[in-house]
């Protein structure tokens, strides 16, 4: 995949690479500890009962669930969404194994400043003074030279089940495609890449394996900062242990229970951009626990490259002018490893009324 393999050439992301073993410390170190964030969450509001739907793909209406939970959350969980429950056991394994090696051999496999794949920190670790008490594994395409690495032997094991899982993720994005278009009025004939078949076949996508140790102090320490993901849409499979949280204007942090076999979908920058603002990209983070380690692994899909992506005609009128500028998927990668949250804002037309 050029293109998203391109992203950071310009704008390398210099995160410290050589990081302790989390999984052997026994207490938090300085930098690690975060401001007390005391878990701020939606516990004493008045709409503390509220909580990211949960919508049945299968339902007849799960555009009108899926307009009103991208306008109100931003996220939503997808149960029959036709990924079978081995799969998603699979690729957790993998993670699992991934994340267990000892800490050289992981390294072998490290990301480099100016690359997209490997192992290594959140890249957003560079916009924090404090260091974040998770480690990562990115794959764009073919992840078969790093997996080599990792396990001489039996890389190829591992390589199979991250194509299987992507495959299965690629048929998963064309559904919920679809359904978030028709939820905004659109069709895929009015999206000259929805491609010949109208599936989105041609987008482009990083899965992210991401591991949160048991941390010594999960009050002070933070698994993943609050960010946006730079996406269309982020599919996002748990393992049973909670620590994502969504901020909800007004309301606060909202924790999104793992359910069994569900997958929860966010709202990213592009389609927040595509959509001329109507979905907004949901704000999210990710809290970690003194008791059981967890896993979570994101599907992180754009437009094809080179396609750029712009508010839909179908959203903008004489009342409505479009909201933001025209950007490809690289593009605003880039945007985003210099700016970071305020990406969004770089490329807004016009001020906030
Ligand atoms: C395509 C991508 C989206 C992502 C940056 C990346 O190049 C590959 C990793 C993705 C990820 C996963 C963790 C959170 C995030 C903000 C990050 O630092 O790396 C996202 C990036 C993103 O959506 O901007
Ligand atoms: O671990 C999670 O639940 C969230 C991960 C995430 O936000 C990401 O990979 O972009
Ligand atoms: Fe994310």
């Amino acid at each position: 995949m050029p293109s998203l393999s391109e992203a950071y050439r310009s704008h390398p992301v210099h995160v410290q690479h050589k990081h302790p073993d989390l999984n052997s410390l026994q207490e938090l170190p300085e930098s690690y500890t975060w401001t007390h964030h005391g878990h701020d969450d939606h516990t004493n509001s008045p709409a503390s009962n509220e909580s990211v739907p949960v919508i049945d793909l299968n339902d007849p209406n799960a555009s009108k669930l899926i307009h009103h939970a991208c306008t109100t959350w931003g996220a939503y969980q997808v149960l029959n969404h036709g990924i079978p429950m081995s799969l998603l056991q699979d690729i957790q394994w993998v993670g699992e194994t991934l994340f267990s090696l000892p800490s050289h051999q992981k390294h072998k496999a490290a990301r480099s400043p100016d690359g997209v794949d490997g192992y290594g920190l959140a890249r957003i670790s560079s916009f924090f003074p404090k260091l974040m008490w998770s480690e990562g594994f990115t794959i764009v395409g073919s992840p078969l030279e790093h997996f080599r690495q990792l396990w001489p032997q039996d890389y190829d094991k591992y390589c199979d089940f991250v194509m299987q899982y992507d495959e299965a993720m690629k048929k998963l994005v064309g559904k919920l495609m679809l359904l978030m278009l028709d939820s905004l009025g659109i069709t895929k004939e009015d999206l000259k890449w929805a491609g010949s078949k109208g599936q989105f076949e041609k987008t482009c996508a990083a899965l992210q394996l991401n591991s949160y140790p048991t941390c010594p102090d999960p009050d002070r320490a933070m698994g993943l900062a609050a960010h946006t993901d730079s996406t269309l849409l982020t599919i996002l499979y748990q393992n049973n242990i909670s620590g994502l949280q969504v901020h909800r204007k007004g309301v606060g942090w909202v924790t999104v229970p793992p359910l069994s076999g569900g997958l929860v979908i966010n709202v990213g920058d592009l389609l927040h951009i595509l959509s001329n603002g109507l979905y907004p990209s949901v704000l999210h983070r990710v809290l970690v626990n003194r008791i059981q380690r967890r896993l979570s692994v994101a599907y992180l899909c754009g437009p094809p490259p080179n396609v750029e992506i712009c508010p839909h005609a179908k959203l903008v009128g004489p009342n409505k002018p479009p909201l933001y500028k025209a950007v490809t998927w690289n593009e605003y990668l880039g945007t985003k490893a210099k700016h970071f949250n305020k990406a969004l804002s770089t490329v807004r037309l016009c001020a906030p009324s």
